[in-house]
């Protein structure tokens, strides 16, 4: 892992103003992500996690604090410069895997590298590489509802990783998978941040499935109330075979 951390927060606050009385959904966050790793952020309902994911992914505004993601301070920016931060620096994976549903799998991974103004050829070179990757190199012209569940849910990864992003945020990425397939699916996360050296931040409410995580951070009423490393063992682990 490199020395400058992936994320950086100071003192991060975010206020809502709910019919006029503030609702303090995140309250002086101090946190530090190592580049390379996997970190869960785990909490009961309200407690702050998908405020905390919207902070460091860029999609919201803290209202007190620094927010330091990918090398760059996001705190200071416009909605502009948030926008193109997202695009060029960070994936995003949704609990409902937000497919399209009349594009193919290569179309809907192919889709965000339009932004880079790339050709459409090299587009879809670089969408069968990553779905290759992820084990889906025989399912590259099958639509959302010819796949499964688990094969959906590595669609969303592969378009997340298409922009080779240096930071992955996923919001209750299994919540609409079995238990086997959400396993599976975080292996596959672990195996991916091993091979590409990158750094992920999931959201889950499930304590099991964050121990798949190099560290947990757990948050209670918009604080944080704990941080614990995972030991692993990921000698004999590949990424998707
Ligand atoms: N846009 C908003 N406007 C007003 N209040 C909000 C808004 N978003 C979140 N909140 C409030 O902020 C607090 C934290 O919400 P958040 O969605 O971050 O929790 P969470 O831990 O992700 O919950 P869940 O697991 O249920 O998704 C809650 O009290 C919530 O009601």
């Amino acid at each position: 892992m490199d020395a400058e951390p992936a994320v950086e927060t100071k003192d991060l606050s975010k206020v809502y103003r709910v019919g006029g009385s503030p609702v303090v959904a995140l309250n002086r966050v101090n946190l530090s992500i190592p580049r390379g790793s996997f970190t869960a952020v785990v909490g009961t309902s309200g407690s702050g996690k998908s405020t905390l994911l919207n902070m460091l992914g860029g999609l919201e505004l803290p209202t007190h604090g620094q927010v330091h993601v990918a090398g760059h301070r996001l705190e200071t920016m416009s909605e502009t410069e948030l926008v193109r931060f997202r695009r060029e620096n960070v994936g995003f994976i949704f609990q409902s895997f937000n497919l399209i549903e009349s594009q193919t799998a290569l179309d809907n991974v192919a889709m965000p590298l339009s932004f880079r103004g790339w050709s459409r050829q090299r587009r879809r070179e670089r969408a069968r590489l990553v779905l290759h990757q992820l084990g889906l190199g025989h399912h590259l012209h099958h639509k959302p509802s010819q796949l499964s569940g688990g094969q959906q849910q590595r669609v969303g990864i592969a378009r997340a990783l298409a922009v080779q992003p240096s930071i992955v945020f996923a919001d209750e990425p299994t919540g609409n998978l079995d238990s086997r397939t959400a396993e599976q699916t975080l292996n596959l996360f672990r195996a991916v941040v091993r091979r590409f050296n990158q750094t992920w931040v999931m959201v889950t409410h499930d304590q099991h499935l964050a121990s798949f995580a190099d560290t947990i951070v757990s948050i209670s009423d918009g604080r944080i109330s704990n941080i614990t490393q995972v030991e692993h063992d990921d000698t004999l682990r590949k990424v998707a075979t």
